[in-house]
């Protein structure tokens, strides 16, 4: 059982640490950047990245930064409109955090991701290089979902989540989600009587008594809940994670008893097999018999055709999608082995009988177990 004050610890003493930002806390109803605000988190991460911590900033207010230079009264919300004005506001904040880091000697790089570019293993692992990379050459990087290229089917749209697979990618050894409300509160704090929370021991479990909703400032996204979704991830990564409002940057950083702390509940994991159960939105189904789904639920077998019946969607090899049982119950995600047209000439075939009749190259499981994770 970890307790508060080693959560606090862990966050001060954090070699690697991830901190996402909302738009709220960084743009102006306007829709202009507020540089005082912007400025101030700046000092507080640049202590933090010179007194030897390696600061992986994952920064909303793209389009929040863009609308109102655009002349637009309010956040668009058609997407050409929002990705162009993603693509306007995005130079913008990072001409800002470049000035604002260069006062304290800070270098910056700015790493734009789609879902889809980091789903598939070899972009995966591109991400992961150049952030490690940049870490070692003492650069902040300044992480944004690539808002203007990403397709609307498969987006992160908040960046809550993102940053908890970030810092999975990176290996954090502490997340920092800033927003506009001080912690996490019993309901929203606009509700009379909530109450504020200042530990969760086990995010995974549900959370009773709690009422979250979607975002309340007209400029964020996700609201409480994608940033609960983020304390989930990071916590079955055995990473801990405060929750604050972006004033309390500083003390957050230092330990102190601000916000709300959420203790990590499980030993770090494999972060690939976690970047497929969390972040990889499946592109397609295949369906499963009873002694399939048996063997996928034991968690140590690859899904092998033999015992696939149907296969659903247009999917090329490597990208995610679901294992279903015959009743249409989600079994796992996994990363296809096969692309969709491929696959129902071998469906129910052994191995033997795919390599005889279609050849070597199809002698492999639809998805291995490598690429497999329970859901
Ligand atoms: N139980 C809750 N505790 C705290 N805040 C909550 C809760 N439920 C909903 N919220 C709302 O979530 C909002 C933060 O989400 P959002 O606007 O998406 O921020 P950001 O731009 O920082 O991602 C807060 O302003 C708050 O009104
Ligand atoms: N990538 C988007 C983030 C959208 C958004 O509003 O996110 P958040 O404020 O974190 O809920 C942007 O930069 O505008």
């Amino acid at each position: 059982m970890v307790t508060e004050s080693e959560v606090r610890q862990a966050v001060a003493g954090a070699r690697t640490v991830v901190v996402k930002v909302g738009s709220s806390s960084l743009t102006k109803p306007s829709g202009h950047l507020d540089t005082g605000r912007l400025n101030a988190l700046v000092a507080a991460l640049s202590a933090a990245a010179t007194e030897g911590a390696r600061v992986v900033l994952v920064s909303s207010g793209a389009i929040a930064a863009g609308f109102g230079p655009l002349g637009f009264a309010s956040r668009p919300t058609d997407v050409a409109t929002q990705q162009a004005t993603a693509a306007v506001g995005q130079g913008l904040l990072m001409a800002q955090y470049e000035a604002a880091f260069g006062r304290f000697g800070v270098r910056v790089g700015q790493i734009l991701i789609t879902a889809e570019d980091t789903i598939r293993p070899q972009q995966y692992r591109n991400v992961q290089r150049t952030l490690g990379r940049l870490l070692d050459l003492g650069v902040v990087p300044i992480v944004n979902e690539n808002d203007s290229l990403a397709s609307n089917e498969i987006r992160f749209g908040d960046n809550d989540r993102l940053s908890a697979l970030v810092a999975n990618i990176v290996r954090a050894d502490a997340l920092v989600l800033l927003t506009d409300v001080d912690a996490l509160y019993t309901a929203p704090p606009s509700e009379s009587g909530s109450r504020r929370i200042g530990f969760v021991p086990n995010v995974v479990e549900t959370l009773v008594d709690v009422t979250v909703t979607g975002p309340t400032s007209g400029v964020g996204t996700g609201g409480m809940v994608t940033k609960l979704e983020a304390a989930r991830v990071a916590a079955v990564s055995g990473i801990p994670t405060v929750l604050t409002c972006a004033s309390n940057a500083g003390p957050a950083l230092m330990g102190d008893p601000v916000g709300t702390a959420f203790a990590p509940v499980k030993q770090r994991g494999s972060s690939r097999r976690l970047w497929i159960g969390f972040a990889a939105e499946p592109r397609g189904t295949i369906v499963v018999d009873e002694g399939a789904a048996t063997a996928v639920r034991g968690g140590r077998a690859s899904l092998l055709a033999a015992g696939a019946l149907e296969v659903r969607g247009a999917f090329s090899a490597g990208d995610p999608v679901w294992v279903d049982d015959e009743s249409g119950t989600h079994l796992a995600r996994g990363l296809a082995g096969f692309d969709s047209e491929e696959i129902p000439q071998m469906l129910g075939r052994t191995t033997t009988q795919l390599k005889r009749f279609l050849g070597e190259e199809y002698a492999h499981p639809l998805v291995h177990r490598d690429n497999l994770v329970l859901v």
